[in-house]
């Protein structure tokens, strides 16, 4: 029997209502497939704010660094928004993925042809769609210095050096190699300095990767491109601030940004997070879509090599979506039963042993 050591952070908000359903579907998984997965849970976010003062504490790292991978919910809410910058749930996972040095932030949006009704996009745009965004994560707009805020003006930087550049473009033409071999990179390098160096260290690294299709494109274009014919993109190639705003856009193309998962990799040990937030608005309510969390940690079986594992948590998903069971989210989709998360979680639970 393989035993792996799990790194939970449920964190805030609807975090730990899908992570428990999360955890369920790999026990249940890990009985058929012969795997024992010890989790140990560590505070973040709000949650570690309010019990250590601390949005991200040492704890928190070194049990991450310990584990053989983290799954991880969601961060954030009201109560905490007042708070000075550095003690919000937003900075301490800024820190965790830094720390832990998750450059690559790996976004798969693929249909479900059982959802093909959910999306806000006619089904004949749609159906098919099964694309990826890099996005890069520790780097950009959101940790370039100086950052400033006054009264009066407020700036911060977005940078990028020739090294963060050249490993997320290795991620995605690696990536595009095991896929439809074209990347598509995003800029915004017809006005910003730091895109036009981007798109020119992009085009340098595609060099070594002569098979794969390079394409550049204006983040404004793309925004539109992806709802106008998302099945043009196989990888999307972006920075930090473009690849979290176009990720949230892509989930609405398969239905419910409580389907998309991620992984976030690049470092010593990898971390599976759902793109969604902590959705106050339905927070403890037992509404939230799991979804996306149960894919996350089936990516986390595919980057510990458990491929069948995680093949059977996809099939299980496809199953209970083609019975009919859905969550509020997807309630008008065809739903012959609406089911709450925990439910949801049980369907697929059990349909992972089929
Ligand atoms: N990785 C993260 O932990 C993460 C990501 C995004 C936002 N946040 C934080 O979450 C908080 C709320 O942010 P927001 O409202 O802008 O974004 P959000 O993603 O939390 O919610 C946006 C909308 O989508 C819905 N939604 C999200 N996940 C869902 C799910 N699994 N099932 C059904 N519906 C779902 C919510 O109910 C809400 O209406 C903020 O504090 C934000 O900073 C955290
Ligand atoms: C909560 C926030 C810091 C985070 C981000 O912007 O990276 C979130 O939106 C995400 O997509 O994971
Ligand atoms: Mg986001």
């Amino acid at each position: 029997m393989k035993t792996y050591n799990i790194a939970v952070i449920k964190g805030d908000g609807i975090g730990p209502e899908i992570v428990n359903e999360a955890i369920k579907v790999l026990n249940s998984v890990g009985v058929v497939e012969n795997i024992k997965f010890n989790y140990k849970e560590y505070l973040l976010g709000g949650a570690a704010y309010d019990a250590v003062g601390d949005p991200c504490p040492d704890e928190t790292i070194k049990g991450c660094l310990e584990s053989d991978a983290v799954l991880f919910g969601s961060i954030g809410g009201y109560k905490w928004e007042s708070l000075p910058k550095e003690k919000r749930p937003e900075s301490g996972l800024l820190k965790l993925r830094k720390e832990l040095g998750l450059f690559a932030n790996i976004r798969p949006a693929i249909i479900f042809d059982e959802l093909v009704n959910a999306s806000t996009l006619k089904p004949e745009i749609i159906k098919g769609v099964d694309l990826v965004v890099v996005r890069e994560l520790t780097g950009g707009i959101y940790f370039g210095e100086p950052r400033y805020k006054d009264k009066e003006k407020a700036y911060n930087t977005m940078i990028y050096t020739r090294e963060e550049v050249e490993r997320i473009a290795h991620v995605a033409f690696k990536e595009a190699m095991k896929r439809n071999k074209k990347v598509t990179s995003i800029d915004k390098a017809n006005v910003l300095e730091v895109s036009e160096f981007w798109r020119e260290i992009v085009e340098e690294i595609a060099k070594e990767y002569p098979e794969v299709e390079l394409n550049h494109m204006y983040v404004d274009n793309a925004a539109m491109q992806l709802i106008r014919n998302p099945k043009q993109f196989d990888v999307i190639l972006t920075g930090n601030i473009f690849g979290d705003i176009l990720s949230d856009e892509a989930s609405m193309i398969v239905g419910s940004i409580g389907l998309l998962p991620s992984a976030s990799i690049g470092g010593r040990v990898g971390l599976f997070e759902p793109i969604h937030g902590s959705a106050p608005d339905i927070a403890g309510e037992q509404k939230a879509n799991p979804i996306a969390t149960i894919l996350s940690a089936a990516m986390m079986l595919e980057y510990l090599n458990e491929l069948n594992a995680a093949k059977r948590i996809k099939d299980a998903i496809k199953k209970v979506l083609a019975l009919g069971y859905r969550t509020p989210d997807l309630a008008e989709f065809d739903a012959k039963e609406v089911v709450n998360t925990s439910k949801m979680g049980d369907l697929i639970a059990k349909y992972v042993k089929d």
